[in-house]
């Protein structure tokens, strides 16, 4: 399943329907006019003009202490997404203890989680995934820093068994451009979710755009197609 990372909606709503994705993920936290009222007609163009797709909103701030006009803004947020018919809402994991009482009410079958883990002990990352799991989520996503996280296979492995057996999908990236592979192998690793961007102009650091990412996929394809004829020839 592939995601669009997608800003700015009149700017880009033209080319997307071109362009090879499942679900839209909408960063209304970047935009400059973040108020609730204007997301609503953005919301009901989307699901008209693409009724197959579904919808992601993210609304996040880089940093994890935030003054109190910043929480109030984002409880007003998240209290007016959650009357929205979204599919899919990113929350990041540092905000959600703060939110908890409104977490409470919210419709379980619409929750990602995220967590961006970058210098944390062990005990913390293990702690900070038990507490995500605790709020059963549809989703995870859990983005690691290139060098350090991502070579700590035991924790990793660790950490996608108990999601899998919790049966909750779990989608794991390697961000910055060395984490690349990750999202080249996605596919591959059969990852619930890749990342990917409308065009080249407007990518994260790592991301692939969604046209790159149908190639990808296709060589990755052709080459399992290969391997599995040599194997029969060699048999
Ligand atoms: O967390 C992520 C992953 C991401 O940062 C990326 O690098 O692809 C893009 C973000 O929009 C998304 O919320």
């Amino acid at each position: 399943m592939r995601i669009l990372h997608f800003k700015e909606w009149h700017r880009f709503k033209a080319s997307l329907g071109s362009l090879p994705f499942d679900v839209l993920e909408w960063r209304i936290d970047i935009l400059k006019e973040n108020q609730p009222t204007a997301f609503e007609a953005v919301i009901r163009d989307f699901q008209t003009t693409f009724p197959k797709k579904e919808l992601m909103v993210t609304y996040r701030t880089e940093k994890r202490e935030v003054n109190e006009e910043e929480k109030e803004k984002r409880e007003e947020v998240y209290t007016y997404l959650l009357t929205q018919p979204l599919d899919y809402i990113d929350v990041e994991c540092s905000f959600i203890a703060e939110h908890l009482p409104l977490w409470g009410e919210w419709p379980k079958e619409h929750l990602l989680v995220s967590t961006h883990l970058y210098g944390e002990e062990a005990k913390q990352r293990v702690a900070i995934g038990s507490e995500l799991l605790e709020l059963e989520p549809k989703q995870i996503k859990m983005a690691v820093d290139p060098l350090g996280l991502s070579q700590d296979t035991d924790w990793l492995l660790l950490e996608q068994e108990r999601w899998t057996q919790a049966e909750i999908p779990f989608s794991l990236m390697v961000m910055q451009d060395c984490g690349k592979w990750s999202r080249a192998l996605a596919p591959e690793l059969e990852e619930q979710f890749v990342y990917a961007s409308v065009g080249s102009c407007c990518r994260e650091e790592g991301q692939f755009t969604a046209n790159e990412m149908k190639q990808i996929e296709e060589e990755l394809w052709q080459r399992r197609k290969k391997s599995k004829k040599q194997t029969q020839c060699d048999n």
